[in-house]
């Protein structure tokens, strides 16, 4: 059983039946990957996930247990690092870091994977991201690739942001599903992706700074790219 997952997951996206899951967690979000999809949505299924990784995680194997898919992709609006992701930019995750998973110590943050419990990365698959990304751009998005933070408490202070930018140096976003969905993915033996349109700077906390309408006309355009990418 877990060899023919494995080799599902080697043969990716592309030529795997079935249809195409998107989870996002709220429904402004799911509204935003609808209306992008527009004529496109037969192939596509977008579905709720909630708010942070233990519902997304949940919500996501339930739709795996109930539908046929392809591929999974954890997708909406997130948090930029400064000088990486600018609001209203797109990042396409390449890895999924658990970044609050582990143990606080005097000495700093030990991840699971240094306790000895299982790995705070969770893969997705590069072909495909690599390929949404290329068309994102083709598409006059501005879009890149980078590691997407999956945090269970949002950042809200200057020192968690540089803590976390410092710990994972090459972490572009942080949002609150994507590891859920990815572990979900995983365990269906099924290739993930996360897209994140930026709506805030990871920082101190400033909720009436963020740009959600700005970071959800993001999204819906990186739908209409969805749909022709994986139709
Ligand atoms: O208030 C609204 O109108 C509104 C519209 C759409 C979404 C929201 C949310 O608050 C969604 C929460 C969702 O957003 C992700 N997110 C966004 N920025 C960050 C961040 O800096 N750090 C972590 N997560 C972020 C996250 O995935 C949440 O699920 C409100």
């Amino acid at each position: 059983m877990e060899e023919s997952r494995r080799n599902e997951r080697e043969r990716g996206a592309a030529d795997l039946g079935g249809k195409v899951l998107i989870m996002t967690a709220v429904d402004v979000e799911r509204d935003a990957v609808l209306r992008g999809l527009g004529g496109e949505r037969a192939g596509f299924d977008v579905l709720l996930a909630g708010v942070g990784p233990a519902s997304a995680a949940a919500r996501t194997s339930m739709a795996l247990a109930g539908g046929r898919y392809r591929l999974v992709v954890s997708a909406g609006i997130g948090g930029g690092f400064t000088g990486k992701a600018e609001i209203g930019s797109l990042v396409v995750a390449k890895t999924i870091v658990a970044a609050d998973l582990g143990a606080e110590t005097p000495d700093g943050f030990l991840r699971v994977d240094e306790l000895g419990f299982g790995s705070s990365v969770e893969r997705v698959d590069g072909a495909a991201a690599m390929k949404l990304t290329e068309a994102l751009r083709q598409a006059g998005l501005p879009a890149q690739l980078g590691a997407v933070l999956t945090v269970s408490a949002a950042t809200g202070t200057a020192e968690t942001a540089a803590d976390r930018a410092e710990r994972i140096p090459d972490a572009a976003a942080e949002a609150m599903e994507g590891y859920g969905v990815a572990v979900a993915a995983s365990l269906a033996g099924l290739p993930v992706l996360e897209l994140r349109a930026i709506s805030n700077a990871v920082g101190p906390r400033d909720r009436g700074a963020w740009k959600i309408k700005e970071a959800l006309d993001a999204l819906e355009a990186a739908g209409k790219v969805l749909a022709e990418v994986f139709k």
